[in-house]
């Protein structure tokens, strides 16, 4: 993989981020890629601040997704990766295992939260393995987050379910990212509350 260039915010509060969708057929062709627009529009519609993205697309390989990982926070220096695909029981499906493989701490939080979710649109939501974790090397920490490969479950566990007038079901995962961003030393964000209300305990927010 060729080594890419530290990415440069251009405010102190821009979140950069690493977009990594697993797929053998979107890889080769078979089907055109729905993971990395997916991924990339939902956070337009959720942060305040645009994002400033790498994207990755690779095959279901366990050396190339981790390699993936590694460069996008140790290399481009991204404060969070979003993979998608790779989740399921598969003998391909090894996203959670070469995300484990390159994490310094476990965030099971994350996956049991997106099961309860995912539970809520399809019974197979408990087929998916997704794991979160933490990759810190010295002076430098990312969050890490597996979601499922198919392209309406980004929407699904990033935002959660509401009901037909918006209120809130079950919160979507992403209600949790920005704190966990800067309790690893990471940007200030905001997210439009219509899209995902973001929690941060009283003493964490920000007065404007
Ligand atoms: N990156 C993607 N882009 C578009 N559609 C996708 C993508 N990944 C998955 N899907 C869709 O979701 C369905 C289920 O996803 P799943 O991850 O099980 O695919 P898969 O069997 O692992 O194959 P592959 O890894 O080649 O995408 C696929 O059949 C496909 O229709
Ligand atoms: N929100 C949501 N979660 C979901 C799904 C879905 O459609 N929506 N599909 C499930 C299915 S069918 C599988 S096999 C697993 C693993 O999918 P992956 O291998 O594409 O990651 O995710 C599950 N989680």
């Amino acid at each position: 993989m060729s080594s890419q260039t530290r990415l440069v915010r251009s405010h102190p509060d821009e979140l950069l981020v690493g977009l990594v969708s697993v797929s053998d057929r979107a890889t080769s062709g078979v089907y055109q890629d729905e993971g990395l627009p997916g991924l990339r529009s939902w956070l337009d519609t959720a942060l305040t601040r645009s994002a400033q993205c790498a994207m990755r697309l690779v095959p279901d390989e366990p050396q190339q997704i981790s390699a993936a990982l590694v460069e996008l926070v140790d290399e481009l220096g991204c404060d969070l990766v979003l993979t998608t695909g790779g989740t399921g029981p598969a003998r391909r499906d090894v996203t959670p295992e070469a995300t484990l493989a390159v994490a310094t701490k476990e965030m099971p939080g994350f996956g049991e939260q997106m099961r309860q979710i995912s539970l809520k649109f399809v019974p197979t939501a408990i087929l998916s393995r997704q794991v979160a974790v933490i990759r810190e090397t010295a002076g430098h920490a990312a969050l890490i987050i597996n979601l499922p490969g198919q392209p309406k479950a980004i929407r699904e566990t990033l935002e959660g379910l509401k009901d037909a007038d918006g209120r809130v079901q079950v919160p979507g995962i992403f209600a949790a990212v920005p704190y966990c961003i800067d309790l690893i030393g990471g940007p200030y964000i905001e997210t439009h509350e219509s899209v995902i209300k973001a929690f941060r305990p009283k003493s964490a927010i920000r007065s404007a």
